[in-house]
């Protein structure tokens, strides 16, 4: 069993493919045997996690994920711990292996009651009732005890997936328990990573329930970067050039943070293009940024971040950028520009040099003429089908920053957290991944790098100091 956690990355496998591994699994092993490994690891979970629990309540569901319950409250009766256990199921209508699993809990004297304890903070709770074959939105009993589980005073430990919460989406159409731990098992799905799952799940935990078989995954769970040193005989030409354009009347800032990102994410020299054509001299604030009218940008060597405070003003300059920007992060401005006008779609289609737009869900729903919780509804469908329309990298933000490109599974990111909620924290983003392209990082590891970069550090930010895009900018080293 491990804990998950960004040091690594990890397969993703969505509902069918874990169903396909599931039977092949069991076609081997035997039955009922997956699900006597399944109950053993949430027991043990269970006892490491609420060592002094006075009282565990386990809710089980009608199907095989409370069949898990079942198994796990077994064990923990032969190890003293006197669960209690609500069932839903019907004995008419019950699995096999979930049966025999009732008939193990039972013989082991475990108390089935209709009442809930009292439950404190040592306590435990556990979520069986729904986990792979969650099919619609919950009512009546299983709505009750979703609800029992969330306002318990103990911890909630889910059983494969928090119920409620699409293993392939990460989303919830109904009442969805909220977990401190969640046991995935035989595959990690993606939705605990992505969408409603980060905040559902709590820290998720892995167990393979002993099967080495393998099918391609759906997905990635992003891990670290590779270090990569600087070498002592390298000058600032070594690591590429980068150009904000962006910054129009109003919005100039936001033109200085992608810079500022760029420049202490290593990028060698950082130029600024500021559409707004005032005189404002910010070269105090940052004296390492180089100031040029757009004009004078020699595109066709530079990694471009474009958007970034830009407003309407940006389009007038996106054919050019898109047609010669040696490598381009379109952000913001730029991606809302390029969703109004379908002559500059054909235009981003058409480019064969490295691109990354880094879309939040509203301008990825108005590049694809949908709507946010359309995008919500399916992350990485969404994220994949806007890679397939416009040939280019997309990083998807939010909670779960997708990324992908066509032709490749997509990685979720793994860091990151609500405190990069605040004004600015995108154009830093863009800033970043602009500095990876510019230091010779395909687009695909260019996203992935700098969205890991870009959450690790608000994931490690000082608890009292205050998070702003300005000093995430200058955290990047
Ligand atoms: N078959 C096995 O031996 C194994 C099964 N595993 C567990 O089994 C789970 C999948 O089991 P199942 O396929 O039985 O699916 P679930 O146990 O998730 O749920 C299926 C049952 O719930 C009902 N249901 C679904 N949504 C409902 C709703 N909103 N209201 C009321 N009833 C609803 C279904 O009609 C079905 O009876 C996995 O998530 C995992 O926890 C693991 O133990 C691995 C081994
Ligand atoms: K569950």
């Amino acid at each position: 069993m491990h804990p998950i956690t960004p040091e690594r990355a990890w397969a993703l496998h969505g509902s069918a493919a874990t169903r396909q591994l599931e039977a092949r699994a069991i076609a081997a092993a035997g039955p009922h045997v997956l699900m006597q490994r399944a109950g053993l690891a949430t027991a043990r979970l269970a006892l490491a996690l609420a060592p002094h629990a006075r009282q565990v309540w386990i809710a089980c569901g009608p199907g095989n994920n409370g069949g898990d319950g079942l198994e796990a409250a077994m064990h923990l009766q032969h190890w003293g711990k006197r669960p209690r256990v609500r069932w839903l199921g019907d004995e008419q209508r019950l699995a096999p292996d979930a049966a025999a699993s009732l008939a193990r809990a039972r013989a082991a004297g475990v108390l089935f009651t209709d009442a809930m304890p009292e439950l404190q903070s040592q306590d435990l709770a556990i979520d069986a009732l729904l986990g792979l074959g969650n099919a619609r939105a919950a009512t009546g009993d299983l709505a009750a005890c979703i609800a029992a589980l969330n306002a318990s005073a103990a911890p909630v430990l889910a059983i494969d997936l928090p119920t409620g919460l699409a293993a392939d989406t990460g989303q919830a159409h109904g009442p969805a328990v909220r977990a401190r731990h969640t046991l995935s098992l035989l595959t990690l799905k993606p939705g605990l990573f992505t969408g409603m799952g980060r905040d559902l799940a709590g820290q998720v935990w892995f167990d393979a329930l002993q099967d080495g078989d393998t099918v391609p995954s759906d997905a990635t769970l992003a891990g670290p970067p590779p270090a990569r040193a600087r070498a002592h005989a390298s000058h600032k030409g070594s690591y590429g050039d980068v150009a904000v354009l962006g910054g129009a009347p109003g919005m100039r800032g936001a033109a200085v943070l992608a810079a500022s990102a760029a420049l202490h994410a290593g990028a060698g020299r950082v130029y600024v293009a500021a559409l707004d054509a005032g005189t404002v001299d910010l070269a105090a604030d940052a004296p390492e940024l180089m100031w040029r009218a757009p004009p004078e940008l020699a595109l066709a060597r530079l990694a471009v971040a474009c958007g970034c405070g830009g407003g309407p003003q940006v389009a007038a300059w996106l054919p050019r950028v898109l047609a010669e920007a040696a490598q381009l992060v379109l952000d913001a401005d730029a991606l809302n520009a390029v969703a109004a006008d379908t002559g500059l779609q054909d235009a981003l289609r058409w480019r064969a040099q490295p691109t990354v737009l880094t879309p939040h869900p509203l301008e990825a729903a108005r590049l694809l003429g949908s709507s946010t919780t359309a995008v919500q509804a399916d992350r990485l469908a969404a994220a994949r089908a806007l890679a397939a329309r416009f040939g280019a990298v997309v990083l998807l933000k939010g909670s779960g920053t997708v990324v992908t490109e066509p032709g490749r599974a997509p990685a979720i990111n793994p860091t990151g957290n609500a405190r990069l909620a605040t004004a600015g924290t995108g154009d830093v983003l863009a800033g970043f991944v602009a500095a990876h392209l510019a230091a010779g990082s395909t687009a695909w590891e260019a996203a992935c790098h700098a969205a890991y970069a870009h959450g690790a550090l608000a994931d490690t930010w000082p608890a009292g100091r205050a998070l702003t895009a300005s000093a995430l900018a200058r955290a990047a080293a």
